[in-house]
């Protein structure tokens, strides 16, 4: 009867989904599907196809770059960055000790790419100390035995840091320490349109000092499939030839193409509404007793939750208990956890969060379901 009861209650608690793990979790809408289902395609591979190519065209003008290249993935555009900008062996690349390429990309431009990674501490608004890359850079007069600085990654705005931006006269300052070192500049932009949007500056001067970015379109903006690299039209050559090599080549492509263009002309106007949504939603979680939320660093669309020391709770109860009401997200640490927002998540999606959240923590009652 207990294993009953508890099918019950559990059955009755969970009235709503809202999925707070990622932005990579939104549905195709149906402007997109219909897009979809009508999109003009080639074979992208032998040519280009046509929506590819006005989806590439458009992202160029909007990051004011020569030429870019729709990619399956955003892990798929920084690893060709990288190696398209350290094609030579024993080149090495300056990334943070926190950043998504050096984390979560299973060391792919180490296992595929032969590229050593030199990392340099994050500090927690995403940037990284300038004199701390400068240091970091190989001395030439080393090359015996070092290997050869040969590019600077940055990630605009920064996931692990909370979804920091990075300032378009920051990236310049490590784009000129690039150039006086005779070194590429690459930027992981998978949320670029979030930085931009959060701080009032168009994209193409954002990234204006870099030399390629990789911007995902299934991120904040909503599409379901694919990311764009963009550089020089010589960059985009090597890389559309990387692309093929590591399988990335595609063939009626369109049909994923269609989805992003609407996703670009659809989802940027609403990523202001997310980031309002985050603070509000920070804000209401720095209340609750037992958590704390560092509200300054709110800036776009991800907030991370520490459950703090005496609370009744740990971090993995706490996201069992939500999850038995219907709210997903991500586990970070021992103490910490996850909240990404996204054009599919409402402001009553909000409240039911922030009611959810009270009823874990406080092991209140649901009104709802008197238990
Ligand atoms: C900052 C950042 N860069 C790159 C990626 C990789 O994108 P994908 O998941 O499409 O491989 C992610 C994933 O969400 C990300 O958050
Ligand atoms: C988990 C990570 O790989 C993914 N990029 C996200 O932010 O959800």
């Amino acid at each position: 009867m207990v294993a009953e009861n508890n099918f019950f209650s559990s059955a009755k608690m969970v009235t709503k989904t809202v999925d707070l793990r990622s932005d990579t979790v939104t549905k195709p809408t149906e402007t997109m599907r219909a897009a979809m289902a009508s999109a003009e395609v080639d074979d992208d591979v032998l040519g280009n196809d046509p929506t590819a190519f006005r989806l590439e065209s458009e992202m160029a003008k909007i990051t004011g770059k020569e030429a870019a290249l729709f990619v399956p993935s955003g892990t798929m555009g920084n690893l060709i960055s990288v190696l398209v900008h350290c094609d030579i062996r024993g080149s090495e690349v300056i990334l943070g000790h926190n950043s998504h390429i050096h984390i979560y990309e299973n060391g792919g431009i180490s296992t595929i790419g032969g590229v050593h990674p030199r990392t340099v501490r994050n500090n927690k608004d995403g940037t990284m100390d300038l004199d701390s890359i400068e240091a970091a850079i190989r001395d030439p007069r080393g090359e015996l035995v070092y290997p050869t600085t040969r590019l600077i990654c940055l990630e605009n705005s920064h996931a692990n840091c909370g979804g920091r931006c990075l300032t378009a006269e920051y990236t310049d300052r490590v784009g000129e320490i690039a150039k006086e070192h005779g070194l590429k500049l690459h930027i992981d932009g998978a949320r670029i349109f979030n930085a931009s949007v959060a701080l009032g500056v168009p994209v193409d001067r954002l990234v204006q000092a870099a030399d390629s970015v990789s911007v995902c379109l299934s991120k904040g903006i909503g599409a379901p499939v694919g990311s764009v690299i963009v550089g020089s039209k010589s960059f985009i050559t090597k890389a559309r030839r990387l692309r093929k090599t590591l399988g990335g080549g595609m063939r009626q492509v369109g049909i994923l193409c269609a989805a992003a263009l609407v996703a670009l002309h659809e989802n940027v106007a609403k990523l202001e509404t997310d980031h309002k949504r985050a603070k509000i939603l920070a804000e209401g979680l720095n209340q609750i007793k037992g958590l704390r939320v560092d509200i300054d660093t709110v800036e776009t669309n991800i907030i991370y939750i520490h459950v703090v020391e005496g609370s009744n709770i740990s971090a993995e109860k706490l996201l069992m208990n939500l999850e038995e009401h219907g709210i997903l997200m991500m586990r970070e640490s021992s103490s910490s956890v996850r909240i990404v927002l996204h054009h599919q998540i409402s402001a009553s999606d909000v409240q039911y969060t922030l009611s959810c959240f009270q009823r874990a923590l406080t092991g209140g009652h649901d009104e709802n379901n008197g238990n």
